[in-house]
């Protein structure tokens, strides 16, 4: 077995408390937003979402590691998004025989940093309490003193734009281009599986860089716009408020998750904020207000719309609110096609109780 004797490693909070533990991953050092995600299942899903870029992630979950990785199916972007991780048990043997190698060495390859052993119930009550903040992780450096000056210059996630970093380059398409429905697709940060859960219904898409302007996705005859999920703070996302502004004035469906839904609301002229803990895990419950049905749901957001600006509002209705803390998860325009959701219909990982979303857009563009 590879890493019988593991080095120390340092996790240092912004506000100066310190965990021991042991090292895992790359030998190194590395800071970012600290969050927690409760989420038993679907680890290399949770490491390779864009939407988690800049983010140091403690898994709650007990064991994480025992079932390795695989190259390509549990993938949700290009490679590991992550900043770094925390854990309570780190497994160096996987089982399962799909597997395509150990999670140590994908971290490794992908110079990930990360921290077990450490009492992640204690932390995750100690960040809760004290809100969100940023730490500093190293298995090179121990001296507390030294980290915390490296810390305080890691960059605050309030005002941070950074889908520019994690979107594609170039626009791409994906899915049968005989398909009789088209999407534009703005990439802020997009998940592999939101893009599958298109092409499996039979949708044609065109995945845009961030700062695409909405005259080149309208170039493109789309039937509908999708906004995606994303990392960073959409208060600092101008340009993509701007594009769906002017995506709305074309009546064409819209549709947006997570990011998405944030830049629909800041577009429809309500404000966001940065909550005091994100929402991180797979059973978060969520009542749907049309249907009454609930839905246990998927998330991974740090921000959210401020709802009495929701309820003020002559041109939107609430649709999802959710059910722990009564904020909003999703929001429809009264006066044009364009609906969105702060949680993930993709689910993946997740339960799958949200999939109808995918076809009620599909039902508007058909209409
Ligand atoms: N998953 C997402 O799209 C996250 C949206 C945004 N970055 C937030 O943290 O709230």
């Amino acid at each position: 077995m590879k890493h019988t004797q593991q080095p120390e490693a340092l996790l240092v909070l912004q506000d100066g408390t310190v965990y021991k533990g042991l090292a895992l991953g790359k030998i190194g050092t590395a800071g970012g937003e600290i969050c927690f995600n409760t989420g038993m299942t679907g680890y290399q899903e949770i490491y390779t979402d864009p939407s988690y870029y800049g983010q140091v992630i403690i898994n709650t979950t007990s064991h994480i590691g025992n079932y390795g990785i695989l190259n390509n199916a549990e993938q949700e972007s290009n490679g590991v998004k992550i900043r770094a991780m925390v854990c309570n048990f780190f497994s160096n043997i996987h089982s399962r025989y799909t597997a395509d190698g150990s999670l140590q060495d994908y971290f490794e390859r992908a110079n990930i940093v990360g921290i077990h052993g450490v009492d992640t119930r204690q932390l995750v009550r100690y960040i809760r309490s004290k809100g969100v903040m940023n730490c500093i992780i190293s298995s090179e450096i121990l001296d507390p003193a030294v980290l915390l000056a490296e810390l305080n210059k890691v960059p605050d996630m309030d005002g941070l734009e950074l889908s520019s970093e994690v979107c594609t380059r170039e626009a791409y398409e994906q899915g049968d281009p005989e398909a009789s429905l088209r999407v534009a697709v703005l990439d802020l940060g997009v998940k592999r599986s939101i893009l599958s859960n298109f092409n499996q219904r039979g949708v044609f898409c065109k995945v845009f860089p961030a700062r695409t302007s909405h005259a080149e996705l309208a170039a493109w005859k789309p039937n509908g716009y999708f906004i995606a999920n994303g990392p960073g703070d959409p208060a600092a996302m101008p340009y993509a408020v701007e594009t769906v502004k002017q995506a709305l004035e074309t009546e064409k469906p819209l549709f947006g998750i997570c990011l998405g839904h944030q830049i629909l609301s800041l577009a429809s002229g309500i404000s966001t904020y940065k909550m005091h803990n994100g929402h991180r895990g797979l059973n978060h419950p969520v009542k749907n207000l049309i249907t009454g049905h609930c839905e246990v749901t998927s998330q991974n957001h740090g921000f959210a719309v401020r709802a009495e600006e929701v309820m003020d509002h002559a041109n939107v209705e609430l649709t999802h609110i959710n059910l722990n803390d009564k904020t909003i998860e999703g929001i429809r325009r009264k006066d044009k096609p364009a609906f969105s959701v702060q949680y993930h219909p993709e689910s993946s990982p997740g339960p799958h109780d949200s999939h109808y979303l995918f076809d009620q857009f599909i039902g508007m563009m058909k209409e």
